[in-house]
């Protein structure tokens, strides 16, 4: 890593640690004054050596020794549930951050990142910051204190027996922390691959009635199973270092025994040290063991976290899409949707709507047209405020829609998707998603102007019947109809209907004219016609080409004088369904 890119992983970690100072720290204290009790065990140790070599029992040190042992204990045991507790605090708060941060991000920001990363970045790196944040940084902390205390008591004892010690100690020092790095990268590209595997999977499942009729199952697990391959692969890289690491480091603590106990016995006959000395330094030594283990190996787990830190820290700079916007207390004179110059492309250099101006009635249906492509569905995406525009306005009763805060702007405009989507649960789970707190007198209401009540009447479990992951257990006509009866929940100034290209049935599509119909005499509507059947019925046509508005007019005059239109009529308006042609001709 860089110099610049520890020290902002430096910042990153302080600033998720932040919040725990308090808990960290008490745990700290705890965990030093644990530490500290630690250190003065091998003194009394040393004491009690030096009672029995001179045939005295020494009670009184016993007991301060079993007290002192106690005393550790119990430190230590508080010591690990305060850590605990911080940790399991931080993946919560972390976790209702990202979740947050996730679920306003402006739209823009989700399809430009893939979905089962997110997910996985949101599950697992989070829980990732528990271990090494938060343990693994109190571990390495209280083993420097243990070590350190440790080394500066030994070398009270035996300076010289200290510095062959500290030197074998070193050996295996540098070779672990060398191994921890190739560890932490293996770890890395672990998680990638994780997330790619993430990925992979949740694209296959989103898809899984096209996976199936598309025979593409096998093709899809070999994909998905590739990256869980590389996961494996670059998994086992970790366990195969971490099993070297494990070696290493007892070679360097045999190493120090046997040279600690060699020279010690040399320094003890040539009387530079006494027995009751060297037993508190082995002692010591004994003591630093896990430490040293613990400082060996924490340091791959904290650069496993810092890195996991740093992609949380990514999914929480995700903009926030409501502080994207200055804005008033808006007072709509009207609720009059209009277009005025407004231009915009995904991407800047790509322009799909070019210089557009129109207005919708204020009641009414005023349906737009347009080749496939034109733009007719990013016209809706910008009024309902999940895109901006580059350049001109959209205005609600004379304001400007970016003027207008997202709550107030999408409950004033009722957005029903091209495939309408619905969330799993009930159909009652279904209406009452954009206003949970509509009355039962306002869901019946709304499903009668929905065309629903016949079909929900005769469900058994009515309203409350699951509608499916994606509505798989109900048909595209109903999905629809819910959708628009979700929307009118909200009583919105104006319902943008983008009509599904799929063919409905006649019945389905009667339903869903008749409630478009019915909608429309008390509040504007604006629909993006696919049918012949909702421009027929629509007082206001705007026809869109090439992302610009081309002609505005009513069927009759269009027809007469629009080319484009009438080619539009002539081959892509869908025709009205069968049984309902054959009704109104008849
Ligand atoms: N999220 C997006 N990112 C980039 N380009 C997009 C995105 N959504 C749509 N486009 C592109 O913008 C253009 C207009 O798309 P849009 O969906 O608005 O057309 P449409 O007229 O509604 O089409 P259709 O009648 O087929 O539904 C298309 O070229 C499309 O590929």
């Amino acid at each position: 890593m860089s110099t610049e890119k520890k020290a902002s992983a430096t910042r990153t970690v302080l600033r998720l640690l932040a919040p725990y100072r308090g808990q960290l720290g008490l745990a700290g204290i705890v965990g030093l004054a644990s530490a500290i009790l630690s250190l003065i065990q091998p003194m009394i140790v040393g004491d009690v050596v030096g009672a029995l070599t001179g045939k005295a029992v020494a009670t009184g040190s016993l007991v301060l020794l079993a007290s002192l042992f106690l005393g550790d204990m119990v430190l230590r045991l508080i010591e690990m549930y305060l850590l605990g507790r911080c940790g399991a605090n931080m993946v919560l708060d972390t976790r209702s951050s990202v979740v947050r941060r996730l679920l306003r991000a402006p739209l823009k920001s989700h399809l430009d990142r893939q979905r089962g990363d997110l997910f996985v970045g949101a599950v697992a790196d989070t829980d990732l910051l528990r271990g090494s944040l938060t343990m693994g940084l109190m571990n390495i902390a209280a083993s420097i204190v243990l070590v350190v205390g440790g080394i500066a008591l030994m070398t009270v004892i035996d300076p010289l027996l200290t510095l062959v010690t500290v030197a074998c100690l070193g050996v295996a020092a540098v070779g672990s922390v060398a191994v921890a790095r190739q560890v932490r990268k293996a770890m890395t590209a672990n998680r990638d691959a994780v997330g790619r595997f993430g990925a992979a999977l949740q694209r296959a499942l989103v898809a899984i009635g096209t996976v199936k009729v598309s025979r593409a199952e096998d093709r899809e697990a070999e994909l998905v199973l590739a990256h869980a391959v590389d996961a494996t692969k670059a998994d086992m890289r970790g366990v195969r270092l971490q099993a070297a690491m494990t070696p290493l480091i007892n070679l360097g603590i045999h190493g120090s025994f046997a040279v600690v106990f060699t020279f010690g016995a040399a320094r003890i006959a040539s009387g530079a040290l006494d027995t009751a000395g060297f037993a508190a330094y082995l002692l010591y030594l004994f003591y630093m063991l896990t430490p040293l283990i613990t400082l060996f190996t924490s340091f791959a787990q904290i650069q496993l976290g810092v890195a996991a830190a740093q992609r949380v820290e990514g999914l929480l700079d995700l903009p926030d899409e409501r502080r994207e916007r200055v804005v008033t207390e808006p007072a709509f004179a009207s609720s009059v949707l209009e277009y005025d110059s407004v231009s915009f492309g995904y991407a800047e250099d790509r322009p799909v709507l070019k210089d557009v101006s129109f207005a919708a009635l204020e009641r009414g249906l005023t349906a737009v047209v347009g080749p496939s492509g034109t733009g007719k569905t990013t016209l809706f995406s910008l009024a309902a405020g999940l895109w901006q525009p580059q350049a001109g306005r959209i205005r609600l009763g004379g304001v400007d829609l970016a003027s207008v805060d997202l709550e107030t702007l999408r409950g004033r405009i009722g957005y029903v998707e091209q495939d309408a989507p619905v969330v799993d649960g009930t159909i009652r789970e279904n209406l009452l998603y954009a206003n949970p707190s509509a009355t039962e007198e306002q869901i019946r209401r709304a499903v009668e102007l929905a065309h629903l009540t016949d079909w929900v009447d005769g469900l058994e479990e009515g309203l409350e019947t699951k509608v499916g992951e994606s509505g798989a257990a109900i048909s595209g006509g109903q999905r629809q109809r819910i959708a628009i009866a979700r929307m009118l929940l909200l009583e919105p100034d104006v319902l943008l209907l983008d009509e599904a290209t799929s063919q409905l049935d006649a019945e389905a599509e009667l339903a869903l004219r008749k409630a478009v119909a019915e909608v429309a005499r008390d509040r504007a509507v604006v629909a993006v016609a696919h049918r012949l059947s909702t421009v027929v019925e629509a007082d206001r046509i705007v026809v869109l080409d090439g992302g610009r508005v081309r002609a505005v007019g009513d069927h009759q005059s269009l027809l007469a004088g629009d080319d484009l239109y009438q080619r539009l009529v002539a081959t892509q308006l869908l025709p009205e369904a069968t049984v309902l042609t054959a009704g109104r001709n008849s």
